[in-house]
């Protein structure tokens, strides 16, 4: 007898992945640890090295306690190295965004020490949450697309799988689930739009809509590269008649990427659609204030970046990664 059916899918959506060494972030929710199982049980006959990594945020009373059995139950499944790390979670932005900032930055860091992708457990669900608040939000295509399947270190191989699956593996492997309280918490929106609105819309639209709503961002992500790709091709992306030519959707990107490269920082649609405006609505307007202290002019046809020595920035995540 082959093994329960959703122990299988989590196993294939892992599969194709594991071309090298790989570190599972296991938070102990149903999701990561059904990530965990599936890559313990496929890692060694790919001949990969497997461990994991597990945060404690110190955030809620027993954190430390769980982050241990948590590692306790991750070596129990034959990942190795189990790495564990406290975090000191400052406010900025927000809790919630703080914990996730010192996450991803023990996430990076442990990627580095170890040569390693980090697999994380985003389900389809959770891409279909991450689509709605863009909606919400009024946010771009960039936006909407939703979290990668992988992006430079970080691989999210469970991103067409329900989040029913991933528990109901857990639950045919006898695997123990911690239930983050944050998850039924309705004070945060996901929260509820997990629980209130997305059963709302099965309601109304019939079921599989997260499934839709995830194809959604596929789609949108291969345009959003697409409309890159021509933009990063714009040869001299400081020209204005050169521009003023150039479709709107690739103009934006074209400028959002000359000045995300002479380190402009922090950069708002606002801050975009005004310096897009002295290529296409030009009526000898002055300069334009960027953060930071920067500024562009437009001069003989040409945009030019003023103010404080550039510095050169890595281009910030727009993708909105819970
Ligand atoms: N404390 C943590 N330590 C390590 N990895 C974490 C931690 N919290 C979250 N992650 C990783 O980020 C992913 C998304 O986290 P989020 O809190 O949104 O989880 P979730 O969808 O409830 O997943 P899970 O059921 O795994 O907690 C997790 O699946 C896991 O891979």
């Amino acid at each position: 007898m082959g093994p329960d059916p959703a122990v299988a899918a989590v196993r294939a959506a892992v599969r194709p992945g594991l071309t090298g060494p790989v570190l599972v972030a296991c938070s102990g929710g149903a999701d990561s640890v059904a990530l965990a199982a599936a890559v313990a049980f496929e890692a060694p006959r790919a001949g990969v090295a497997a461990g994991a990594v597990t945060v404690d945020h110190g955030l809620q009373p027993g954190s430390a306690e769980r982050a241990g059995s948590t590692a306790e139950l991750l070596r129990g499944l034959g990942l190795h190295p189990v790495v564990v790390r406290r975090v000191e979670v400052g406010t900025a932005g927000g809790p919630e965004a703080a914990a996730r900032a010192a996450r991803y930055a023990v996430l990076d860091r442990a990627a580095a020490d170890h040569g390693a992708r980090i697999a994380l457990g985003h389900t389809r669900d959770d891409q279909a949450e991450t689509v709605l608040l863009g909606l919400g939000r009024g946010s771009g295509p960039r936006s909407l697309a939703g979290m990668a399947p992988v992006r430079g270190h970080l691989w999210r191989p469970l991103l067409d799988l329900p989040r029913a699956t991933t528990r109901a593996a857990c639950t045919a492997q006898g695997l123990p689930v911690w239930d983050d309280p944050h998850n039924t918490d309705p004070a945060f929106t996901r929260v509820r739009l997990r629980h209130e609105v997305l059963p709302l819309l099965e309601d109304v639209l019939g079921g599989g809509v997260a499934g839709s709503l995830a194809r959604t961002a596929a789609l949108l992500r291969e345009d959003c590269e697409a409309l890159d790709a021509l933009a990063a091709a714009v040869p001299d992306p400081a020209d204005c008649t050169a521009l003023a030519a150039l479709p709107a959707a690739v103009r934006r990107r074209a400028l959002r990427g000359w000045l995300l490269a002479h380190g402009v920082p922090d950069l708002a649609a606002v801050h975009l659609h005004a310096v897009e405006a002295l290529v296409v609505h030009w009526r000898g307007q002055g300069r334009v204030d960027l953060p930071g202290g920067a500024g562009v002019v437009r001069a003989s046809g040409r945009l030019a970046l003023q103010g404080p020595p550039a510095r050169r920035s890595t281009p910030p995540s727009e993708e909105p990664h819970p």
